[in-house]
């Protein structure tokens, strides 16, 4: 039986990262706001894309504290930061929605997502996707690797350096893959379940692309920071 053990920088690393997530977290306000009155579909919306638009400015301010991040090739770190940004808001998302909210409030919450004029066909992949995440029962720890591995996802387009993101991917792969043998010694294949996750989220983001063009026909106003993270009009 192979001794997994995280070395000191490994603990580092992870501290610096967690640190950061939490430092970064997404004032819960709007979820509130969202839980509070019964807003039109439009106010809905208005709402989704204030939490959209401080989630991006939460994400850059996250990626910055990536170790290595920042001495990646600047256009990379633009690439990468664009490359992501739909994936990582579905996975805060999909956090901040299976939070253990008092009962009753989760069910209220799906209900106002649904009435904010997005089309019905991308409500069921978006909640099963939160359902699956919801049932890893993820720590701190994991949901913020978990984040920082999207971020470092070599391949996005335009990235010039694949190989210098892949190795800061593989130090957090590496790191993450030693905690979930360490977290979860009941079950070997939850690491493989994580990254299974990762997939689910890129289907999610293409669904997210096609949802975009169903909200410029009903002409929904975007912010400029969304308009540009999106490629919207
Ligand atoms: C963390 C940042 O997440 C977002 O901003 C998402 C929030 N989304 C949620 O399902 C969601 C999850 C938990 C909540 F507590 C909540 F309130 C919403 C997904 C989506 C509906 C697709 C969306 C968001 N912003 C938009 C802007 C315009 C149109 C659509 C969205």
């Amino acid at each position: 039986k192979e001794k997994v053990e995280i070395t000191k920088e490994q603990q580092a690393l992870v501290k610096v990262v967690v640190e950061a997530y939490n430092r970064h977290q997404i004032p819960q306000d709007v979820a509130k706001k969202l839980l509070q009155d019964q807003y039109s579909a439009e106010e809905n919306f208005l709402l989704l894309t204030e939490m959209a638009t401080s989630q991006v400015q939460v994400l850059v301010e996250f990626t910055k504290n990536i170790p290595g991040f920042l001495s990646l090739d600047r256009e990379d770190q633009i690439a990468l930061l664009k490359g992501s940004a739909v994936e990582a808001m579905f996975l805060r998302s999909a956090q901040v929605f299976s939070k253990k909210m008092p009962n009753g409030h989760t069910e209220v919450l799906e209900e106002r997502i649904r009435k904010s004029g997005i089309s019905e066909e991308f409500m069921t992949p978006m909640f099963n996707f939160y359902k699956s995440i919801g049932e890893l029962h993820m720590v701190e720890e994991e949901q913020a690797l978990l984040t920082t591995i999207t971020i470092l996802t070599p391949d996005r387009p335009y990235v010039k350096d694949q190989q210098a993101v892949e190795r800061l991917q593989e130090t957090i792969l590496d790191v993450l893959r030693k905690m979930c043998v360490l977290q979860h010694p009941q079950d070997p294949q939850y690491f493989a379940r994580l990254l299974g996750r990762l997939t689910e989220l890129r289907t999610l983001s293409h669904y997210h692309a096609e949802m975009l063009t169903s909200w410029r026909v009903n002409d929904h106003k975007f912010t400029p920071l969304l308009c540009e993270i999106w490629d919207v009009q």
